[in-house]
């Protein structure tokens, strides 16, 4: 949990309106020689929100990041940050911190060094003095749960550490937006979990708004009040994480969210008919009648004793119980093994379900 008392002359309190601003994308496009890495991005997020961006490797992602911290250009759109044109404002004065996973902290200079930076360099007449510096170091090193580190140096403390410190050193200038790409990217797993509730609940302190850059799945869901799923340069669906699960907006959503298995079927009056032998059809309301495309997550499709139409080709145990790999015809399926098939043996044959599934016209 976050610590102690915070650096902020303005703290959000109960009622109180939040710190953090409005960010508004519109139109938002950037190419690099032939590839497009935004595609006419729009993308709305309310002051306080936490926002995660999440999509495959080279969807844009950090282009977007980039462009609003204002290390980046977009050929053309618009940035607004708190209802603000920032076309024209440098880095330094858009109020942005940023942590950046190789955006490493300076090496030749100790933490308490690594905070101030940006601090000291603010121009004259923003600048606190060297007392009130102090003083607001003190007080982030003591937020981030690290006082003690003031004198050490980076290479003296873990990547963990050095992950609180980037984090002090981008809220040394109070700043109403946060970006983080991929923050805890070089971290394990144990350190990343603790890491990521501990950020949440300092976002929530302060009453700042976040953009954050995650690959995995897990963390957006946990952390973020909403997922903006990028593909090919656009945002393919912006909501909150129950409702990019439970209603994805299209095929590549639903396919990229929790690993869903992949289903061809025939939709008519309703109904989805699988291609793979032994499936019993399934609602299919509102998709028109045509070939289809169906979804289901491993949870989704049920591996029994009682049934033959496969075979299980791999069992894991995990916590919620055992997950298997099964053939059916052609294709191999993710699934769970029923809870009253305490043992399923590798080669066994099985029945397979799939017991819900999202379904799209193909
Ligand atoms: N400076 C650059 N020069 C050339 N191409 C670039 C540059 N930066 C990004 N790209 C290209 O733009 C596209 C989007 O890249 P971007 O880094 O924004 O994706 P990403 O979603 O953040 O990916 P990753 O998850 O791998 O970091 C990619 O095709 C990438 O190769």
């Amino acid at each position: 949990m976050p610590g102690p008392a915070l650096g902020f002359t303005q703290q959000p309190e109960s009622g109180a309106p939040r710190r953090g601003v409005a960010v508004e994308v519109s139109g938002l496009t950037r190419q690099f020689g032939a590839a497009a890495a935004l595609c006419a991005v729009d993308l709305a997020v309310a002051p306080g929100e936490f926002v995660a961006l999440l999509g495959p490797s080279g969807s844009g992602k950090t282009t977007l990041l980039r462009i609003l911290a204002g290390l980046d250009f977009p050929d053309s759109g618009v940035v607004r940050i708190g209802g603000r044109d920032v076309a024209s404002v440098p880095a330094r004065q858009r109020g942005v911190g940023f942590v950046f996973q190789h955006y490493a902290l300076f090496r030749h200079m100790n933490v308490f060094d690594n905070v101030a930076f940006g601090l000291r360099m603010l121009p004259r007449a923003r600048r606190p003095s060297q007392a009130a510096i102090r003083e607001r170091v003190r007080r982030l090193l003591a937020l981030v749960q690290i006082p003690e580190l003031e004198r050490r140096y980076p290479g003296q403390i873990s990547g963990g550490q050095q992950q609180r410190v980037a984090l002090a050193r981008a809220l040394a200038i109070e700043p109403p937006l946060l970006l983080l790409d991929e923050p805890f990217g070089a971290l394990d797993a144990q350190v990343r979990k603790g890491l990521r509730r501990w950020l949440r609940a300092l976002h929530d302190q302060l009453g700042i708004t976040s953009l954050f850059v995650t690959h995995d799945q897990d963390e957006a869901m946990e952390m973020a009040d909403r997922i903006a799923v990028m593909r090919d340069g656009r945002v393919a669906q912006f909501d909150t994480p129950a409702a990019v699960l439970a209603r994805p907006a299209d095929p590549f959503v639903a396919g990229f969210l929790g690993d869903a298995n992949r289903l061809e079927c025939a939709v008519a009056g309703g109904m989805a008919r699988f291609a793979l032998p032994g499936l019993s059809p399934l609602p299919a309301p509102g998709v028109p009648d045509g070939p289809g495309l169906a979804f289901a997550r491993p949870v989704e499709v049920l591996a029994s004793p009682a049934g033959s139409n496969g075979r299980v080709v791999t069992v894991r145990p995990d916590a919620r119980g055992l997950r298997v790999v099964v053939a059916v015809g052609p294709a191999e399926l993710e699934a769970v093994a029923a809870s009253d098939w305490p043992a399923p043996q590798r080669g066994a044959a099985c029945g397979v379900q799939v017991v819900s599934a999202q379904v799209f016209a193909a």
